[in-house]
């Protein structure tokens, strides 16, 4: 699976754009051997698994010039890098508790020359800003991920979605939902954008700021 993929639901993309996606096989490829941040077997599916996937958030909502959006436990950078190179106007923020991780994104970000991008290595519930979103995968049961992100929110934005949350999350999500308390969660299939049954994630969940 190339990077033909991504041009192929995201028909838009600009000539950088499309540059950038396809340089991310190979630094992907390169980093990872050197500190792995996505399984051996998932880096064979890198646009599939990894971009693409992460750009499921992005058939959700479009990020306006401007916003600030942060993406806790990125990784490897996901889904934050495939959707700084989307959103170029666009602030992103990645976070992760591993340091060796954070290395990998700066790396990949500097190789394409991502000007909209900063990554830090710090625990999420560390980070003294405020942001119009959070983004994020796979990290952690909502109940507890919500604490950590809850007084991050500017109080504004021109957007159509309201300031929040999208989380792409697996598991059981009608239990989750209820564990955590929060009001209005709306799941949205990635089956609905993407053709095929593409991923073990299957839904972006997202609510606004409580
Ligand atoms: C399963 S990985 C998912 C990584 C990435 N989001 C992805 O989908 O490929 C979860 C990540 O969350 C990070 N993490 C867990 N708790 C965190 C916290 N409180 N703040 C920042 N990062 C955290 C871990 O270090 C790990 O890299």
């Amino acid at each position: 699976m190339t990077s033909e993929l991504i041009t192929h639901y995201f028909p838009n993309l600009s000539e950088e754009q499309k540059q950038q996606f396809a340089q991310l096989e190979e630094l992907y490829a390169t980093w990872n051997a050197q500190i792995n941040v996505i399984s051996r077997k998932d880096i064979e599916s890198l646009y599939l698994r990894h971009i693409l996937h992460s750009l499921g958030i992005a058939k959700v909502i479009s990020f306006l010039p401007g916003e600030k959006v942060l993406d806790v436990g990125t990784g490897g950078g996901f889904p934050g890098v495939p959707l700084a190179i989307l959103f170029p106007e666009t602030s992103f923020h990645l976070v992760d508790s591993i340091g060796k991780k954070i290395k990998v994104v700066k790396e990949v970000s500097k190789a394409i020359g991502l000007k909209n991008l900063e990554a830090t290595h710090a625990r999420a519930e560390q980070i003294d800003d405020k942001f119009h979103f959070v983004v994020s995968r796979a990290v952690t049961q909502l109940k507890d991920f919500y604490p950590w992100v809850k007084g991050k929110f500017e109080k504004t934005s021109g957007n159509t979605l309201p300031n929040g949350v999208l989380y792409l999350k697996g598991g059981d999500l009608q239990q989750e939902i209820a564990e955590s308390g929060l009001k209005d969660v709306t799941l949205t299939p990635l089956s609905k954008y993407f053709a095929e049954d593409f991923f073990d994630t299957k839904f972006v969940l997202s609510f606004k700021a409580q």
